[in-house]
């Protein structure tokens, strides 16, 4: 196969659909009285990368804060049909957050900073010395492990941060806008790791974007959310019979998606579709 051929989708081990967690007609009230979320419903499927896509103050952070037990709700159900439930209602060790900042400890190198979701769980820096550099190797930093957060560029922050998230092996992974503060560049290059990992290790994605580009390139799902308040507006699946990839970015398909997603968002928006 040369260069400029496409190639055809593929996932390793792709996993039979499951509902992984189930949303419930949530509402959220927060104690100002803003209705951040009003009736949301939704059911993320084990393995799907999904996209929450919305016009700012839609709700988007609100409700993958909700799935990651950071906020309580006021009404709905959210439930785990296919997992083993904590005290605190959440399923152990199956999720891992990553946010737009990567919040990395400055007095840390880099093998410190990933160490920390697995010391927390008690296990020691030898003892995790593999897992870390696996998560390392992961996100292309394993020659980085002793350098320190200020030493690193904007990119190579936020690997540290995925390769963090990865390290307790989670079911599903919550991203809120990850890469909006990075350039162009680098944010296309984070966005083939990220799918890289999606499909060799069969995680499951929800993924808080503002951009219609980088929805339509990740995702096989997406879930475009309107304001005030914020609720679901459309839901589909995005196919693409492409590997996605730097030929995919220029295809016709993904063009189309763009426009789909385009065109959703902005009726989402309250808008007409010539806007
Ligand atoms: N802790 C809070 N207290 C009060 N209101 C809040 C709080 N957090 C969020 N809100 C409000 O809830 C609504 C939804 O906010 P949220 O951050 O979930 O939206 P978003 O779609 O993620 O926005 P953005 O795209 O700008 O990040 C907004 O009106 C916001 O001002």
């Amino acid at each position: 196969m040369t260069l400029s051929e496409p190639r055809t989708t593929t996932r390793a081990n792709e996993p039979r659909k499951r509902a992984l967690v189930t949303m419930a007609r949530i509402s959220k009230v927060f104690s100002s009285g803003t209705v951040a979320l009003s009736d949301m419903s939704l059911t993320v499927e084990s393995g799907e990368f999904i996209s929450l896509l919305g016009p700012s103050g839609c709700g988007k952070s609100t409700a993958l804060r909700i799935i990651a037990g950071l906020g309580d709700v006021s009404s709905g159900e959210i439930d785990w049909p296919s997992s083993r439930i904590n005290s605190r209602g959440l399923p152990e060790g199956d999720i891992s957050f990553v946010f737009q900042e990567p919040t990395l400890l400055p007095w840390k190198n880099v093998f410190g900073n990933v160490h920390l979701p697995l010391k927390l769980r008690g296990v020691s820096k030898t003892a995790a010395r593999s897992q870390i550099m696996d998560g390392l190797a992961t996100v292309g930093l394993q020659d980085f492990s002793d350098a320190y957060p200020r030493e690193l560029s904007g990119g190579m922050k936020m690997r540290v941060s995925i390769a963090r998230a990865l390290v307790t092996k989670p079911k599903l992974l919550l991203m809120d806008e990850p890469f909006a503060a990075l350039d162009e560049i680098t944010r296309q290059k984070l966005n083939d790791d990220v799918l890289k990992l999606w499909k060799t290790t069969g995680i499951t994605v929800v993924f808080v974007t503002h951009s219609v580009f980088e929805s339509a390139y990740l995702s096989n799902r997406i879930v475009v959310m309107k304001a005030r308040p914020g609720r679901v507006h459309a839901d589909f699946p995005l196919a693409t019979s492409l590997e996605r990839d730097s030929h995919y970015r220029t295809s016709e398909e993904y063009r189309k998606a763009c426009e789909k997603v385009s065109y959703s968002l902005i009726e989402a928006m309250g808008g007409s579709e010539d806007h």
